[in-house]
């Protein structure tokens, strides 16, 4: 026999009078021995946590009545219902799942966003705490899980996806998983390909993604119909913000088509531009591994006169790999990321700066993100903002301009040699495979979403918030990018590490070159006439 159990509450109201409700409905249908409870299909918008970020879990199928259930929900004021089944697998029935009572993360434990508070600021965002759960929502042999990998490389991917695989297995006696190859595009034009622990055990040891990868292609109807078609209901997304925004996609489309598929989104790039979570994978590796090519370029410029070494390193709009680079190093003389515009000529410019180390120190080091000065290469070169095909803007190689600038400057106008090696291992550093803190990190970031999956949330995203890690929304995560705040103190130590300019005049000293360059483009046409 079945309750039907219509919420009929609004999301405003929230709290104790829905509580009370549910405890009463509870109340009733073990006195009148109901075997279930149903709840009507918008369940998750009036049980909306209200100071907890709020995160979709898959509607319960049936939802039996433990002994417990009454006092679960009297106990819990920012709960969302879960699917509580009376065959659960908890850690004493389920010989798979590695844990022990003390592991598991109680469904009421948040993650604050943000931990460094004033007196009497508000509470603030909070997201759900990540991890092992001791009610699950798929019995193992129900599940079909898919993983795909999408966008540009990152060392530890193939970490990611072998335990994803390991995880599910191990934990969960999931032996139902597939890999789509190529990216989203694989979902609808290439077969998939069968993972086991077996087919996946060495593969974190090879930098790239053992399935493959693409940029564009994302047609969220195919996808969807895809794993409809082939009877998936975890699907386990690996890749950047583009990414992540083509997982919100995949989610709303399967809610709108009512299946219980969960779709788990794990954060992506070098250029640890995704917002909310600490920091993403292989950008560790990618610092540590951008030291050598910055050790290189000061070994040949300090055996050299006027040696001016640049190493160009990753970041399309956010500089954190050359910052972080540079910090780590101490042998860089600048550093020069998207988010601080700079300029070359006149007082405080980086010619000045490059002349004044010369002299003092007979080398410079200049580290380059490959998002920096874009404005300066676009002007000389008539760029057009071609895109790639996920709409990236394609970069212009501000390390081959500066090169040449500076060379120009000091050869022509200073008439002074100088010996200048330009260094571009930005491939060289994304295709290798993560180190042991990043490999560390990228089994977290596996097992925190196998088990988000495994405990019937959906639409998430997994990573550290204040090193805690969370079950993120995935629309938090793609709503905004995350850059380096020239008001941030990191960017100040490394302003006070280097002592370079800042470039504050920027816009004053551009302004005051297009004055310079119109005057002269007027005399030039005066004197032609
Ligand atoms: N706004 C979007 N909506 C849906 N899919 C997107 C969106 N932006 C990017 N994608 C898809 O995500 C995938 C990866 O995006 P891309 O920007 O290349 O890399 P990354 O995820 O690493 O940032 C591509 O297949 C692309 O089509
Ligand atoms: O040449 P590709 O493969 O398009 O990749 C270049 C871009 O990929 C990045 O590594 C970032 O990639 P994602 O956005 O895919 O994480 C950038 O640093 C770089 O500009
Ligand atoms: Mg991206």
């Amino acid at each position: 026999m079945e309750l039907s159990v219509s919420l009929s509450l609004s999301e405003s109201e929230f709290h104790f009078p829905q509580l009370q409700f549910l405890n009463k409905a509870v109340q009733l249908a073990s006195k009148e021995c109901y075997h279930s409870v149903k709840f009507n299909s918008d369940w998750r918008w009036r049980f909306r946590a209200r100071r907890c970020s709020s995160l979709n879990r898959l509607p319960p199928r049936f939802a039996c009545i433990p002994k417990s259930f009454a006092k679960e929900y009297s106990l819990c004021n920012c709960q969302i219902p879960h699917s509580l089944r009376t065959e659960l697998l908890g850690y004493k029935r389920c010989k798979f799942v590695c844990f022990t009572r003390q592991n598991f993360v109680s469904t009421e434990d948040v993650v604050a966003k943000k931990i460094v508070v004033q007196k009497n600021s508000p509470r603030g965002v909070h997201f759900r705490r990540a991890g092992p759960q001791e009610k699950v929502y798929f019995e193992s042999d129900e599940v079909r899980a898919c993983i795909v990998t999408c966008g540009g490389l990152c060392p530890g991917i193939n970490t990611v996806i072998r335990e994803i695989v390991c995880g599910l297995n191990y934990m969960y006696g999931v032996e139902d998983i597939l890999g789509i190859e190529g990216g989203y595009k694989g979902f609808y034009s290439k077969n998939t390909t069968t993972l086991t622990p077996k087919v996946v055990n060495d593969i974190h040891k090879r930098g790239g993604t053992f399935l493959r990868t693409s940029r564009g292609g994302h047609d969220t109807k195919k996808i969807v119909d895809s794993i409809q078609d082939r009877g998936i209901n975890q699907v386990y997304i690996i890749g950047g913000d583009g990414t992540q925004k083509g997982a919100a996609a995949i989610f709303k489309e399967v809610e709108k088509r009512g299946l219980k598929v969960a779709v788990a989104g794990i954060p992506k790039t070098i250029d640890n531009d995704i917002a909310v979570i600490d920091k993403s994978f292989g950008f560790d590796t990618a610092v540590e591994e951008a030291q050598r090519a910055i050790n290189a370029a000061h070994v040949e410029v300090e055996s050299v006169e006027n040696g001016v070494g640049i190493v160009k390193l990753m970041g399309r709009y956010s500089g954190f790999i050359a910052m972080f680079a540079t910090l780590a190093s101490r042998d860089v003389d600048c550093c020069l990321i998207p988010e601080s515009p700079f300029y070359l000529e006149g007082q405080d410019g980086l010619f000045e700066f490059i002349e004044k180390r010369l002299k003092e120190n007979g080398h410079i080091v200049i580290v380059l993100a490959e998002g920096a000065g874009q404005e300066h290469v676009a002007r000389i070169m008539h760029a057009v903002g071609e895109k790639d095909a996920s709409g990236n803007r394609l970069l212009l190689d501000v390390g081959l301009w500066l090169s040449q600038e500076i060379k120009d400057h000091f050869t022509k106008e200073r008439k002074m040699a100088i010996n200048l090696k330009y260094i571009d291992p930005t491939y060289m550093i994304r295709a290798i495979p993560s180190n042991a803190s990043d490999n560390i990190y990228c089994t977290l970031l596996a097992h925190s979403a196998v088990h988000g999956a495994m405990a019937g949330y959906t639409g998430f995203t997994v990573g550290p918030v204040n090193s805690r890690h969370a079950y993120i929304p995935i629309a938090r995560v793609t709503e905004t990018q995350n850059t380096v705040k020239l008001t941030d103190r990191m960017w100040a130590r490394l302003l006070a590490s280097t002592n370079q300019p800042s470039f504050l005049n920027y816009n004053k000293v551009m302004q005051e070159k297009a004055e310079k360059e119109t005057t002269n483009l007027i005399d030039s046409t005066r004197t032609s006439v």
